[in-house]
């Protein structure tokens, strides 16, 4: 498939999702493991779920030895443009609530910022209204 030197965009892996035709990225490499679906020692199931996708954190989680290691270079398919590479980091929940957190903390002060002053002004006029009303006397 294409020329090997090519920086492979996630666009490109991605479409080897399946059984027929699957690919893993380890470590920002692309493996082409269709022919060892039957063979990996952990299951195809393992494999399949991580087809087309970014699987270097199942890769390590799994806790493979050297051999496992020295085998990856027979399925290398290509190098992953290394400009995608941030795509795994998916979890971004946490971050998305610290937002959250922060616009509504934000709004929190900018309705203070109107509402303290109008107060004042608010406090101001009201004892400068009763002052008026003193007798002058
Ligand atoms: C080209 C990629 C891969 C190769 C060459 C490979 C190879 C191997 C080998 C040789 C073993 C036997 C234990 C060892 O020597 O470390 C193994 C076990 C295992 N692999 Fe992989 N593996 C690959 C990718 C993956 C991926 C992507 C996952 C998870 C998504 C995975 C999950 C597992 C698990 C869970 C075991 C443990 C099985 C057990 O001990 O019961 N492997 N793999």
């Amino acid at each position: 498939m294409g020329s090997d030197n090519k920086a492979l965009t996630l666009a490109e892996i991605s479409i080897h999702n399946n059984s027929k035709d699957c690919w893993v990225i380890i470590n920002a490499k692309a493996y082409d493991v269709t022919n060892f679906l039957a063979d990996h020692p952990g299951g195809d199931e393992v494999l399949l779920a991580a087809a087309g996708k970014d699987a270097s954190e199942e890769f390590e989680d799994a806790g493979h030895g050297s051999a496992a290691r020295l085998m990856l270079d027979e399925f290398y398919a290509g190098e992953m443009d290394p400009s995608i590479t941030e795509t795994r980091s998916k979890y971004v929940p946490p971050k998305q609530l610290r937002e959250d957190e922060e616009k509504s903390s934000g709004l929190l002060a900018k309705l203070l910022l109107i509402l303290v002053p109008l107060a004042i002004l608010g406090l101001g006029s009201a004892g400068l209204h009763l002052f008026s009303l003193l007798p002058s006397t």
